[in-house]
């Protein structure tokens, strides 16, 4: 069974919508590790919308699974990963436009400069992913550039909209993962798993770890409305 790295990036986003202090992703990251999560990722993008720098170097120091780094692949932020050592480097697409990420990265188009940044972190101990789609071409030119993982982008699958849909995504998934291991890479997947179709991607052979941080968020924010009004109706009785 893949292990679980937890997103804690929608966290955050709620945080940054008021620019407050709370709710803190470094202590989301305390009790999801509680809960069994197996690693924290975040993702510090160019334009800083919802995890900051501060939240990656806290982080550092108090994540005690293992702390992924999603980055796009840019000098500022390859200078940010050498300075605070993260477990590992998911090196992802960014576009300022998007709501979320779109898409794999082009490794094929940019070899030259993936396999670079690869090197440049790797030779810092510092173990590479690549976020792709499951496309036979980008797979070879992960492997290629030295990458030590790939994350298999599963928007598409999760996005399907009619069974024959996400089962053709899920072949897809699982031809790409097949491939990939041949050519002596480890296999992460997400993007947009939900409690409903992450099973499917789960028992693909192989697979090493599922990032899944929306979802998780979303069900989290539910399922604690009741014991938090409750606490406020205390707190205004001044019973806390
Ligand atoms: C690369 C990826 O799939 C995650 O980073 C996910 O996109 C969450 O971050 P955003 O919500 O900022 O897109
Ligand atoms: N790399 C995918 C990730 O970290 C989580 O994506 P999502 O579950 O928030 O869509």
């Amino acid at each position: 069974m893949p292990t679980l790295g937890v997103n804690i990036d929608h966290i955050a986003t709620i945080r940054q919508a008021r620019r407050a202090v709370e709710p803190d992703p470094v202590a989301a990251a305390v009790l999801a590790e509680l809960a069994g999560a197996d690693g924290i990722t975040v993702h510090l993008r160019e334009d800083r919308r919802h995890i900051q720098d501060r939240d990656v170097r806290l982080l550092r120091q108090t994540v005690r699974t293992h702390l992924n780094l999603e980055m796009a692949a840019t000098d500022e932020m390859v200078a940010i990963a050498l300075d605070i050592q993260p477990d590992y480097v998911t090196l992802v697409p960014e576009n300022r436009a998007e709501i979320t990420t779109e898409g794999g990265l082009d490794v094929v188009g940019q070899r030259d400069r993936m396999t670079a940044i690869v090197h440049q972190l790797q030779d810092a101990n510092i173990p590479v992913s690549l976020f792709i789609d499951a496309d036979p071409a980008q797979i070879a030119a992960s492997a290629a550039s030295g990458a030590r993982f790939i994350e298999l982008h599963t928007g598409q699958y999760a996005e399907a909209t009619c069974e024959a849909d996400r089962q053709n995504e899920l072949n897809i998934l699982a031809e790409g993962c097949d491939r990939a291991l041949q050519a002596g890479l480890q296999v992460n997947a997400g993007h947009g798993l939900t409690y409903w179709n992450v099973s499917p991607v789960a028992d693909l052979p192989g697979m090493e770890e599922l990032n899944i941080g929306h979802t998780i968020i979303s069900r989290a924010v539910l399922v604690g409305v009741e014991r938090a009004v409750r606490e406020m109706k205390h707190a205004i009785r001044g019973e806390r």
